[in-house]
């Protein structure tokens, strides 16, 4: 079988969930990032370990079939590369944030203004989009610092926690877009590379959905058991077994990690005891 190629960040803040959701796809990787290209011993899949910025130039190329990369990177600098999977981390934004003290109430605030940003391209199609001409200044890190130097009355940047801006004294006013890692993949992949991709696929699709839910195991009173398989959405219905103890029963379910709480609460509400919860390695869809 072909072996995929497949980029990942070398070093920065992708690089290590990237190669987590690889190991937890089952894929060892045979030799440490130092080696810029590593072979799976176990999956068809050679790993590439590129600078993020280099990653869409490399797929158009067909250096690499795929790559794992920030959406935002793709905004910038590769709108005919396709997203397969979208992965779950490095969430943030892209965002125009100003001088706290600066009053701003619409884009065409920015209207002859200049922006420091990393994101040329983004900050254009958004400008020309809301019909604003504002001057470019291009640099490549620590664009928070622009505004307080004295070299931008705006940034376009990164936003996660905000807390970046809060120490540099901007506040967000306009969001540009909103990314995640994604798998990303090459418009020139052979069919037989595609296959092995959809391998792959389909163990990350498992493994993002063992991911979002959470196992739960428990005791409840015979009485209430409608109450509480109500409660329980499970992936189709729970599981009910009756325990050695009379009058009583262990329930096995499946339930989502946002609704986990809430859950929780009122399975206790309704006598539920002896509430265990397991992470989920994988759930094949
Ligand atoms: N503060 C953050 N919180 C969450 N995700 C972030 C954050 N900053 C960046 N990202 C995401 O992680 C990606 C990699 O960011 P990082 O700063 O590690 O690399 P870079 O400096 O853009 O690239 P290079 O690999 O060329 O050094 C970004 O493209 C973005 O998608
Ligand atoms: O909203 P926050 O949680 O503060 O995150 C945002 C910051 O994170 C990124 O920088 P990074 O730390 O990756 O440094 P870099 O500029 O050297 O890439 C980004 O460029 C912002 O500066
Ligand atoms: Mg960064």
């Amino acid at each position: 079988m072909s072996k995929l190629k497949i980029a990942v960040q070398k070093s920065g803040r992708l690089h290590d969930d990237s190669m987590k959701i690889l190991k937890d796809v089952g894929i060892s990787i045979d030799n440490g990032k130092d080696q810029l290209k590593a072979s799976a011993r176990n999956f068809p899949l050679e790993v590439f370990y590129l600078r993020n910025g280099d990653i869409p130039q490399y797929l158009r190329d067909g250096v690499v079939d795929v790559a794992i990369i920030g959406e935002n990177v793709l905004v910038e600098k590769g709108k005919d590369i396709s997203i397969v999977e979208k992965l779950g981390f490095s969430t943030c934004k892209v965002s125009v944030a100003v001088p706290k003290s600066t009053k701003y109430s619409t884009i065409k605030d920015l209207e002859g203004k200049r922006i420091a940003t990393s994101y040329p391209n983004t900050v254009n199609g958004f400008l020309q989009s809301n019909n604003v001409n504002a001057e470019l200044h291009i640099i490549n890190g620590s664009v928070e610092i622009a505004p307080n130097i004295g070299l931008a009355d705006a940034i376009v940047d990164i936003v996660s926690s905000g807390s970046t801006l809060f120490k540099n004294n901007l506040k967000e006013v306009e969001v540009l877009l909103k990314s995640e890692a994604v798998l990303a993949v090459s418009p020139n992949i052979s069919e037989d590379k595609q296959q092995v991709l959809e391998k792959l696929q389909f163990r990350i699709k498992s493994v993002l959905k063992g991911r979002q839910n959470k196992y739960v195991l428990l005791n409840a009173p015979n009485k209430n058991l409608e109450s509480i398989i109500n409660i329980l959405p499970g992936m189709n219905s729970p599981t009910v077994m009756p325990l050695a103890k009379e009058g009583w029963s262990s329930l096995h379910s499946v339930i989502n990690k946002n609704d986990f709480w809430e859950i929780i609460d009122e399975l206790k509400a309704n006598g539920a005891e002896g509430i265990l919860v397991c992470p989920i390695e994988n759930m094949v869809v």
